[in-house]
């Protein structure tokens, strides 16, 4: 089955983790087994066997008492936090990943609610993404008003409801007994009795609370650790990135990051001329579909939405190759490379193929893009994309890590992309829990591999030619400073200024290209054009 790119990231036809192999041996009316600990609070809680016969009961029914946007917020949370899969999925419906997601509220819940309409699909991308932004924040506040401060023990299933109930109540502002009612409903029938009494007794507190605008949070006050660490409660970020953050930005700019991250994420659309399909073709079928939309003031095949994906993959656009979901600023780093009709390019980090699809589509039918990757399973699906786009023509995917290609190889070319993997830090609006998935170490180990690949890609370019070298981190240690190393190891190499390539207001005073999440609206990105001397 063809996948579609979806922010450098193929659509999955199938949920990417899983929930605990246990359960898909299981059959799939047997509910998830989940280790049972519970919260202690000074609510009692009744034992685990009570209603434990009545869920077997409930499996294969059709619950339609509980908020199905909450059941399936709730499950999918719980695979996201359990098997890491990433939390920016996108709900595809009916055939797919729908059933089968319906499948897993069966396995974890023990019933099924009705099928997910627009509406709740919605609501379920609002809640999932909300809740996994903010999960530092919601989990101090539900700690802080449950009498057991360490909720790390508590079932995940509870802490999830707990999460979507805390989240809605304070950052979506919803109507506080509703959200208390549904929360408690879905705890009952998901659990027992007494995990609803529980949910009800906590979510009653919050209300009050925060109706007396007295919600326990931390003041920024203390030493500089001191002052990352409640910073980092109240925008909900890890304690090492807000240090960095304000080391490299201050404070001020830190916060205002920090904010954008947890801002709802706008996302843009890259019309496909490869298949004669323009920005205007594209403009013509949002207006049809009733999706709003603003033309890209830097890129003449890109199109802004805020809202609308759902009924734009629907409609089937992106299945037939006729456009992609790429950001702006994935945009300006293959404007940077700026790839001309008849011109071999050297992707070297290609996979899954965001930007070696938009060079291609530049090429017009002559020229190749060589597009290298060591990870077979994206390279497959660049290859797919690639005929699904009908750049297949101009495209030769070579399976093999860059590290190890031999030096005395006939690939070489006047144009190398180094797309280097990278911390990701600048798309943290988008990748709701890449936030959670990092550390410290992990930069530690990226920078060396960027060396390294530098280094290799660094012996494909002919005299003459240019490398450039991009990340999608705003971290100068990934950006700035792994040029200036490069440069200290090449002295056959210097900066070529990216004036010519893109918008003033996108180049640093080094010469660098970099799209800053505050200010321009869009990721975060960073690519240097270095050119070998003849
Ligand atoms: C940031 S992603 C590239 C995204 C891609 N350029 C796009 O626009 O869709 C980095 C890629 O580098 C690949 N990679 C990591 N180490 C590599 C190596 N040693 N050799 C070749 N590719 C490598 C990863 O598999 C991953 O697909």
């Amino acid at each position: 089955m063809a996948r579609v790119l979806y922010m450098g990231l193929p659509f999955p036809a199938e949920p990417q983790k899983t929930a605990p192999s246990s359960s898909s041996s299981s059959s799939p009316s047997k509910p998830l087994k989940l280790p049972h600990r519970t919260c202690s609070t000074n609510i009692s809680i009744p034992s685990t066997a009570k209603g434990g016969g009545n869920r077997l009961l409930k499996t294969q029914k059709l619950n339609s008492e509980v908020s199905p946007h909450r059941a399936v917020s709730a499950v999918r949370l719980m695979r996201i936090e359990l098997g890491g899969a990433f939390a920016d999925l996108l709900n595809e419906k009916g055939k797919g990943s729908g059933e089968n997601e319906m499948g897993y509220v069966q396995r974890t819940l023990g019933f099924r609610t009705r099928e997910l309409n627009h509406h709740d699909l919605r609501l379920v991308t609002d809640i999932v993404g909300g809740t996994i932004r903010w999960r530092r924040y919601l989990d101090h506040l539900i700690s802080s008003l449950c009498h057991d401060k360490d909720i790390s023990s508590m079932e995940p299933l509870l802490l999830q409801i707990l999460r979507i109930g805390f989240y809605e109540i304070v950052k979506l502002d919803m109507p506080p007994y509703a959200v208390v009612d549904e929360n408690v409903k879905l705890a009952k029938f998901a659990l027992r009795p007494g995990a609803g009494n529980m949910v009800n007794g906590i979510l009653r507190k919050l209300v009050v609370l925060k109706e007396k605008e007295s919600l326990p949070l931390p003041k920024v006050e203390g030493d500089d650790r001191a002052q990352a660490r409640a910073l980092a409660t109240l925008y909900s970020h890890p304690v090492w990135m807000v240090r960095r953050w304000t080391k490299y930005l201050g404070q001020e700019e830190a916060i205002k990051l920090m904010i954008w991250n947890n801002s709802e994420p706008s996302f843009s659309l890259r019309a496909n001329r490869a298949r004669g399909f323009s920005r205007d073709d594209l403009v013509t079928q949002l207006n049809a579909l009733k999706v709003p939309h603003k033309l890209s003031p830097h890129l003449d095949e890109f199109v802004r939405i805020k809202t609308g994906l759902q009924i734009i993959i629907q409609a089937g656009l992106l299945k037939k190759g006729l456009c992609s979901v790429q950001d702006e600023s994935a945009g300006l780093v293959v404007s940077v490379v700026d790839p001309q009709p008849g011109e071999t390019i050297i992707d070297c980090c290609a996979a899954p193929g965001g930007k070696t699809l938009y060079m291609a589509s530049h090429l017009s039918g002559q020229g190749k893009v060589f597009a290298i990757d060591v990870n077979s399973g994206r390279l497959r699906i660049l290859k797919e994309t690639a005929k699904l786009h009908q750049v297949d023509g101009v495209i030769t995917a070579i399976h093999a890590d860059l590290r190890t290609l031999p030096d005395s190889g006939q690939l070489k070319s006047n144009k190398v992309l180094l797309d280097a993997p990278c911390s990701g830090l600048g798309v943290l609006s988008k990748r709701a829990d890449l936030r959670w998935n990092k550390n410290l170490e992990d930069m530690e180990q990226l920078k060396e591999l960027q060396d390294e690949l530098l280094d290799a890609a660094s012996k494909l370019v002919k005299p003459g030619g240019v490398l450039v070298y991009s990340t999608c981190s705003i971290d100068p240690e990934e950006n700035d400073d792994r040029v200036v190393a490069f440069l200290a190891r090449h002295s056959d190499f210097h900066i070529d200024p990216v004036d010519r390539y893109v918008p003033p207001d996108f180049e640093t005073s080094s010469g660098f290209f970099f799209s800053n999440p505050v200010k321009h609206s869009l990721d975060g990105s960073f690519a240097a054009r270095l050119v070998r001397d003849l």
